[in-house]
């Protein structure tokens, strides 16, 4: 379970103080599928980036299971990422200069898998996400929805416990955008854990419970 209590952030431009996230309560089960929603800078991805292990808050608690993320150090995050999270991030960048097939290979190499475990395990999420036709293309020629799918191939591959995206289907059309949902409500089958930062309706639709940001706080609306 996450659980996140009395979570504060606040950024600092100029004299300006900017307090992004003043009170911040949340409970995510395992094997919940739940969506973040709220207003454009209402700190969506601040929260997820805290929730990842990659950004610091200012004070507050965030427990992942008996894990006191908030008390790792850099090193001990890093860790705790690559055992446990899988975050998909808004606008997701591809390493240009390899093709499909290594841009997804890259958490396995970096974790040290065999070479044969690293072709089994990218075969089996490109063919999930329907896109092992172009497993060895330059990520160069890709299309905005087969970046997306890529990115998500790549944030999954390590089978993560939980899979945080933000705006998964922020820049692809509709098609896509229901086989990436189809996809994220099988890992979910399968008992991942996944949170959800969207502007659309209908993704919340297809979660457990859905969380709205305002003031700096996060609430339960459905
Ligand atoms: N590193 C940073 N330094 C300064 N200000 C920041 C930083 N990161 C975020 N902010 C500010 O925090 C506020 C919340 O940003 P955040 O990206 O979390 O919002 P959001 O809800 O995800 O927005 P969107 O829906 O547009 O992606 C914004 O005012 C943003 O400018």
């Amino acid at each position: 379970m996450l659980k996140v209590s009395h979570l504060q952030k606040s950024f600092l431009s100029g004299s300006h103080r900017n307090d992004v996230l003043k009170d911040v309560n949340l409970e995510i089960h395992d094997g919940e599928m739940v969506a973040i929603m709220g207003r454009s800078g209402s700190g969506k991805s601040t929260l997820l980036n805290i929730l990842a292990g990659l950004e610091q808050a200012d004070c507050g608690n965030y427990y992942f299971g008996s894990t006191d993320v908030l008390a790792l150090n850099v090193v001990h995050a890093a860790n705790f990422r690559k055992h446990n999270i899988g975050y998909i991030i808004q606008n997701s960048v591809l390493i240009h200069g390899k093709n499909v097939f290594n841009n997804i290979a890259l958490p396995l190499k970096y974790s040290k898998h065999s070479k044969s475990q690293i072709k089994q395990k990218v075969s089996f999420v490109l063919a999930a996400l329907h896109i092992s036709n172009i497993g060895y293309s330059p990520v160069e020629v890709l299309s905005g929805g087969e970046t997306q799918r890529v990115a998500i191939a790549r944030a999954i591959v390590q089978e993560p416990k939980v899979i945080i995206a933000d705006e998964p289907t922020g820049s692809v059309d509709e098609e896509t955008e229901d086989d990436i949902l189809k996809l994220f409500r099988m890992l979910n089958e399968q008992g991942k854990t996944i949170i959800i930062v969207t502007h659309n309706q209908k993704v919340a639709d297809i979660c457990d419970r859905t969380f709205y940001m305002k003031n700096g706080s996060c609430n339960l609306i459905t």
